[in-house]
């Protein structure tokens, strides 16, 4: 079985695939490394064979999770690594080593599943977007603060707003103008989010017309996917593309 892992900064998420079978045999979202193994430890029958790791996080973190997992398991731990250029893709960056594991993976797997031009938007502590040309060419992208970031900011910030989780998402049940703190918070954050989706869609359409493929991905890519019907939800696009760049021999 091989194990698959991507650390972004508030959570690691992980899935279980059997050698050889397209089908997902466990799978789960975690806070901590002890929670990781723990959820592991949990899956029955589980005979971890190999791993492959994106992570966002500082290189100590993500030496201390490798080293955690090969313990536990006696597995090998392939981690993702930054490429110029990759299955026909050109990195955009100026300093190709800047542009985050999890963009650059998210870009591979939806060029490939695109076949074209390709918006990719992800909605994790960051929402990001990155352009994909036909060609190959990622020409960047975009990184603003996430729906957790925007929400915490404003409690954080303010001595007056303060609501519960459940506030929250009953908030989110629509989107008329506020009438409690809860509402007008999440449904301002919300609203922030659809506005950077529609933002990016214009300017891709200005770029190729209505010739591209958008794709949603990421914890809280539901929270927009109503404003673009058009597009494609994959949750695992992080995954695609981390099983092309780090392919099992
Ligand atoms: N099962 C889940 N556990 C935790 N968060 C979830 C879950 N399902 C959806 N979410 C949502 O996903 C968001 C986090 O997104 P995601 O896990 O993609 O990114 P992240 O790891 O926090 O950050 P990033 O990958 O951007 O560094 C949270 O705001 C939460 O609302
Ligand atoms: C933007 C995030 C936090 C999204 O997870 C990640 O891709 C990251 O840490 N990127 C490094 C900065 C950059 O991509 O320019
Ligand atoms: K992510």
């Amino acid at each position: 079985m091989i194990l698959e892992l991507d650390c972004g900064n508030s959570f690691i998420k992980w899935r279980v695939l059997e050698a050889g079978r397209a089908n997902v045999y466990a799978e789960g979202v975690v806070g901590s490394n002890i929670a990781l193994i723990e959820s592991l430890w949990a899956v029955p029958n589980l005979l971890l064979t190999r791993c492959r790791l994106v992570s966002v996080r500082a290189l100590e973190e993500t030496d201390k999770l490798v080293e955690t997992l090969v313990e536990a398991f006696g597995v090998t731990v392939s981690c993702a690594t930054s490429a110029v250029e990759m299955a026909g893709v050109h990195n955009g960056y100026e300093d190709f080593q800047r542009l985050g594991l999890d963009r650059w993976l998210a870009i591979l797997g939806g060029y490939k599943l695109a076949s074209g031009a390709c918006l990719v938007l992800d909605f994790g502590t960051a929402a990001t977007a990155d352009f994909v040309a036909a060609d190959g060419q990622h020409l960047g992208g975009f990184i603003c603060p996430g729906m957790p970031l925007m929400r915490n900011q404003l409690r954080t910030h303010t001595h007056k707003i303060r609501y519960d989780d459940a506030a929250a998402e009953r908030a989110l049940e629509r989107l008329s103008p506020g009438r409690t703190t809860a509402e007008a918070v999440e449904r301002g954050c919300m609203l922030m989010l659809r506005g950077f989706v529609l933002t990016q869609i214009e300017l891709a359409r200005a770029y190729w017309g209505d010739d591209f493929t958008v794709f949603l991905t990421g914890g809280d890519a539901d929270l927009v996917c109503d404003a673009v019907p058009q597009a494609r939800v994959v949750p695992d696009l992080v995954f695609v593309g981390l099983a092309m760049a780090c392919p099992l021999s």
